[in-house]
């Protein structure tokens, strides 16, 4: 089945923007990966209408499909989350003022600001909110577990998360490159806490597009790279 325009809309900005890139990249984690996904480089303000919309659209109709998914907030971590937060909350406002109108966006400071109002949050505050995680990509994790204890701390209810950009690979350990797949961070996470985790594109739905506009270098370094590092859910 062809990929929902919104996503192929994404994906050709992804490619255009330089944000998806092949070549041979460190992660965060210290894995080494064929490709690299880089939410910074939607600074142009097309660009940030294309991101913004991406993920409005996703939250949208996720949450058109189920009405149980209710949320206050949309949480930015710092850094990359912030203008991804600000600018969704935004777009969704502009996809559907009553219903989106009132809602808020935060994000954590990365240092605490000891003078003036002070504090680790800006935006709303997060004590009795239900809240939802902006990110761009999980890999192991760790960004997404460190904004996890922030909302818990600042007294916040954590009902969903949404990435950019489901990598679909195992998380990151010590004996990791058996060739066997393993659970992803994504999974883990949706586990562990019981919520969804949205994701505008995976790596299936990028594959896919790459497959019908040839590209036979980079899909077959990604092939690699999936094999050895797989996700099991
Ligand atoms: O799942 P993980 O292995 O934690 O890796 C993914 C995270 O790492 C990067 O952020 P980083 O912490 O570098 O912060 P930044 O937003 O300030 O770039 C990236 O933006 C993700 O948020
Ligand atoms: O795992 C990471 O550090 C990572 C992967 C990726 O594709 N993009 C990114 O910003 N970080």
């Amino acid at each position: 089945m062809a990929l929902p325009q919104y996503k192929q809309n994404f994906i050709k900005d992804c490619v255009s923007a330089d944000a998806l890139k092949f070549g041979t990249f460190t992660l965060k984690s210290k894995r080494i990966s064929p490709y690299f996904f880089n939410a910074g480089l939607f600074h142009r303000a097309d660009l940030v209408r294309s991101i913004s919309s991406a993920y409005a659209k996703t939250l949208k109709l996720h949450g058109d499909s189920d009405p149980s998914f209710q949320w206050d907030v949309l949480f930015g971590p710092a850094y990359k989350g912030i203008p991804l937060a600000a600018t969704t909350v935004d777009k969704l406002a502009d996809f559907d003022v009553n219903t989106y109108g009132k809602k808020s966006y935060s994000f954590n400071r990365k240092e605490a600001k000891d003078h003036g109002e002070g504090g680790n949050i800006v935006g709303a505050p997060l004590r009795g909110k239900r809240i939802v995680i902006v990110d761009d990509v999980m890999t192991a994790g760790t960004a997404i577990r460190e904004a996890i204890d922030i909302i818990k701390k600042e007294g916040g209810e954590l009902v969903g998360i949404i990435v950019a950009f489901d990598r679909q690979e195992k998380t990151p350990t010590t004996t990791d490159d058996d060739g066997k797949p393993g659970p992803s961070a994504i999974g883990q996470v949706r586990k562990q806490y019981g919520i969804p985790v949205l994701a505008i594109l995976t790596l299936d739905d990028v594959v896919e597009y790459l497959r019908g506009l040839g590209g036979e270098d980079d899909l077959k370094r990604l092939d690699e790279y999936r094999a050895k590092y797989r996700a099991s859910d």
